[in-house]
């Protein structure tokens, strides 16, 4: 469903990815692992068409998005819950979400939103801002989902949130990839939560992949040397 091929990202002269290539079958959630500064927010924005691709090539479904602008590309199936979520904090829950439905052709939040997120029904007409980070959260996701992907890039998801929320969030995950088929992107820096949602784990090291292994099979230790400073 995603695939990326020797990807390069550059800052003007200092090359941040250099090289990655990786693929995202339908159905399938990967985590992308690695410290601060490793690069996974630039693939994230460089995926979504944010920081410009230097060398490589992008592709969903088969179309290949490298050149594409933003909107294209979520109109090609491409969906972004960026890191700090960044909803719009002076809108009501509804209308964050509802932002979501002008590339969907959709005029109304489809009811199955709402109910993967049951809070969001509950708060629909209180500003974004007035959310805890959890509700945020999920309103971000919800806004994403609003766009109908085919696959969903999540950075960070967890950051700032507390246990329980995280657990409910990686059960929702596996359950819109279950409903929908789609192909899931978290980037990640907690290693429970990328073991408990993801069918691979990938590490990112210096703007370079360098493990990429079924979840069953993954070596948490090795995993957990790359992420410990
Ligand atoms: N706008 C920018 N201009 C120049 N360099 C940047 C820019 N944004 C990020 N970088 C550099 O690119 C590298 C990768 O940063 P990136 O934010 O992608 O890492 P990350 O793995 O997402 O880290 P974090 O977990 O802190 O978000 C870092 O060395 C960072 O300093």
């Amino acid at each position: 469903m995603l695939n990326v091929a020797q990807y390069h990202v550059a800052y003007g002269q200092s090359e941040v990815l250099h090289g990655l290539d990786f693929t995202v079958a339908p159905g399938e959630i990967i985590a992308i692992m690695g410290r601060n500064g490793m690069g996974k927010t630039t693939l994230m924005k460089s995926l979504m068409g944010i920081v410009p691709t230097s060398n490589g090539a992008a592709a969903v479904d088969g179309v290949d998005i490298t050149t594409m602008k933003s909107y294209e590309r979520v109109a090609r199936g491409i969906a972004y819950v960026p890191q700090g979520r960044m909803i719009f904090p002076t809108m009501t829950v509804q209308e964050n979400i509802e932002t979501g439905l002008t590339i969907s052709g959709q005029s109304k939040v489809p009811g199955d939103i709402y109910e993967l997120f049951p809070v969001l029904l509950d708060m629909k007409g209180r500003r974004g801002g007035n959310l805890s980070g959890g509700q945020q959260q999920q309103l971000a996701i919800a806004r994403a989902l609003a766009t109908n992907p085919k696959v969903l890039l999540l950075d960070e998801p967890t950051e700032g949130i507390q246990p329980s929320i995280i657990r409910e969030m990686g059960r929702v995950l596996k359950r819109i990839r279950d409903e929908r088929g789609l192909s899931i992107v978290v980037s990640e820096q907690v290693l429970s939560f990328a073991l408990d949602v993801a069918d691979r784990v990938l590490v990112l090291e210096n703007g370079r992949l360098v493990h990429d292994e079924p979840r069953a099979s993954v070596d948490e230790e090795k995993v957990s040397a790359f992420l410990s400073v």
